[in-house]
């Protein structure tokens, strides 16, 4: 077992055009002297073996933001005291040891952020599952918590009736023995792990994001700077990732047939989305957690698209509040809301409505995610898992593992027939993401869907299930009216346009759409060429997700930032290269799908 003393350093405002300003996770260690840049847990973390199973690894390489319980006031408190007690300097204080007493009794405590809470009533039907808390009963779980959970989880209406804030707690006049008894046990193993992120970031802190040249860098770069947890969390695929890795590949069997000599100095690639204008035919897919590989979280997406104009979907698993989210939202900024439809409807009617009080301009319904899929490299690490996954169960934690229990609320009765239920909750547009079928796209149209989103989750649901791009080409074939007019035509050479040579964008089919109706794609897209491939094959825009985790996770605005760049000039490349200036002139017969 190895005791050390931990000290996190606070993220830093400032920025830089090229370099890593702000790499996060670097830890400081062992002092408690940080005045101004940092903030300093009230206690010292305690490392040891085998205590907070597999989640400890996350753990240390993130940031945590602290309050310190500096206003010790003894006030003799020895039970319960009444619910709700007023966090801050003012409300009641809690000893070290009244909390470690309840170690060996049926009350569940923890602290966390320096204030003491009662979990017993609620403790099992945390929807991240019980054992996690459970396992770390009279501990400061602050580190395990604060990743993954938004920081205003534990105020007003976010804390659950059933959840006793009992008081600050009292650090003062505590003995060495009872504060390190109060500390979150880790393993040398992760200690070592903590080690390598620390080296990995302070040499991209050195090097700068100019070695990362493209989509697959980041990932590259990143994975060395993520503990093993949220690495595992952000590149794991259900099975055995056979369609995560054929989601990306599938844009290989697709060819272009550029057409020189066009004229294309100004070429552009802005376009609009569901009527928001966006800087790129691309926007960022909802991806659950972003405080695992970054502090900051999904704040880093929500600057880095309003700083480069494009637009984010939030998911319903965010790690930042939809709230916190929003205050961080630029002027005017478009955003999406990725829509998980609770099992318990009032809580879904709820949210839908705070989405649309909070001026969201579209909800990307998901339908491929009744119950989570196996995602074995995130299972391995949670030693929490205790059987097979897919379960349904009432309450999270009982057959399904940590990894599920992000679908812990998800209604797996979800049907078709629960679209008009939304609509009448709202008039903003609602896309249904995850289609992977002709047949499910055409339902979503009929039941009044404003788009779809073909999706499977980055492979993380169904393994086995095929390419996305093949949905597209599906859907072209059987509901090509489902598609703008122009995206409707053949693919490859229409002996047509030998007729007329000069002609590089053929004429648009005659047809209209019969009501407006947006197709995008995602899964798979790190290119450039991969997105103006989807594009000519009438995908109005595409989604990026892992690509984006990994950006914020490696410089957190900066990343996502430089992501889009790299993502816009090679969009814009490849336009001038196809022979193209805008995105309305890409057509079908640009590209030549290989069967
Ligand atoms: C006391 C009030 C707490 C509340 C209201 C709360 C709430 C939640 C919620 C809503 C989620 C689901 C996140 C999502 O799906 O977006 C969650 C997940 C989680 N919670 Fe808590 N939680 C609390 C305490 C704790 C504590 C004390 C711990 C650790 C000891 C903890 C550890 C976790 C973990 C590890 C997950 C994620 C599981 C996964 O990703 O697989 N939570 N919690
Ligand atoms: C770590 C991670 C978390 C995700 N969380 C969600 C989510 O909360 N809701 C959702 O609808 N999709 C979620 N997705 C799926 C993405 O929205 C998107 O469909 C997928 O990442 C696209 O594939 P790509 O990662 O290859 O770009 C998640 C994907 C990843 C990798």
């Amino acid at each position: 077992m190895s005791l050390r003393q931990l000290t996190i350093r606070a993220p830093q405002a400032s920025r830089s055009v090229g370099r890593v300003s702000r790499i996060p996770h670097v830890r400081q260690r062992a002092t408690s002297s940080h005045a101004g840049a940092s903030t300093r847990s009230p206690l010292p973390l305690l490392v040891a073996a085998g205590v907070v199973t597999g989640l400890s690894a996350y753990l240390l390489s993130n940031q945590i933001r602290l309050e310190e319980a500096n206003t010790p006031v003894d006030s003799g408190h020895t039970g319960k005291p009444a619910k709700g007690a007023k966090r801050g300097n003012q409300g009641p204080m809690v000893k070290i040891k009244d909390v470690l007493d309840k170690k060996n009794s049926d009350d569940v405590w923890v602290v966390i952020k320096g204030e003491v809470y009662d979990v017993t009533e609620w403790v099992h039907d945390h929807p991240g599952g019980p054992e996690i808390i459970l396992n770390n009963k009279s501990k400061d779980v602050t580190h395990i918590f604060n990743p993954r959970h938004p920081s205003d989880q534990l105020e007003g209406e976010n804390l659950p009736t059933t959840v006793h804030h009992l008081g600050m707690l009292q650090t003062e006049g505590a003995s060495e023995e009872d504060k390190e008894a109060l500390m979150l046990k880790v393993s040398k193993d992760e200690e070592d792990d903590e080690e390598r992120v620390r080296k990995a970031r302070e040499k991209m802190e050195e090097t700068g994001l100019g070695v990362i040249v493209n989509m697959k860098d980041f990932e590259k770069f990143a994975e060395p700077m993520l503990s093993k947890v949220a690495w595992a969390y952000y590149a794991s695929a259900a099975d055995d990732e056979i369609t995560k890795n054929s989601n990306a590949s599938a844009y290989q069997n697709v060819t272009f047939r550029p057409r020189i000599l066009q004229r294309v100095a100004k070429a552009d690639c802005t376009t609009t989305i569901m009527g928001k204008e966006s800087a790129l035919p691309l926007f960022i897919s909802p991806a659950a957690m972003a405080k695992l590989g970054h502090p900051d979280g999904e704040i880093n997406l929500t600057k880095g698209a309003a700083n480069t104009g494009i637009i984010q979907c939030i998911s319903s698993n965010a790690s930042c509040s939809v709230e916190e989210i929003n205050a961080a939202r630029a002027p005017g900024q478009p955003l999406f809301f990725q829509l998980y439809v609770n099992r318990k409807r009032e809580v879904a009617a709820e949210l839908i409505k705070k989405v649309d009080r909070l001026g969201m301009d579209a909800i990307m319904m998901t339908g491929d995610a009744p119950v989570g899929g196996k995602r074995e490299r995130d299972l391995r690490l949670k030693g929490e898992f205790e059987g097979p996954a897919g379960g349904v169960s009432e309450k999270s934690g009982e057959t399904q593992g940590v990894s599920q229990a992000m679908f812990a609320g998800v209604d797996p009765d979800l049907h078709w027939d629960d679209i008009p239920w939304v609509r009448s909750l709202t008039d903003t547009p609602i896309i249904i993401k995850g289609v992977q079928t002709v047949e499910d796209a055409l339902l979503a149209y009929e039941r009044g869907a404003d788009g779809i989103l073909i999706s499977n989750h980055g492979g993380r649901q169904l393994d086995t299930t095929r390419p996305c791009l093949d949905v597209l080409l599906e859907i072209r074939k059987h509901a090509p009216q489902l598609l703008r007019p122009e995206f409707r035509g053949d693919t490859g050479l229409n002996p047509e346009s030998l007729k007329n040579l000069a002609q590089v964008v053929p004429p648009s089919r005659p047809g209209k759409m019969e009501r407006p109706f947006e197709v995008y794609i995602d899964g798979g897209i790190n290119r450039g060429t991969d997105v103006v491939k989807a594009l000519c094959l009438g995908a109005n825009a595409v989604g990026v997700g892992r690509g984006f985790l990994f950006a914020q996770s490696v410089a957190g605005v900066e990343g996502v930032e430089h992501a889009v760049g790299i993502l816009q000039s090679e969009i814009l490349l490849t336009l001038r290269l196809l022979g193209v200036n805008k995105l309305s002139e890409l057509r079908p017969s640009m590209v030549e799908v290989k069967s």
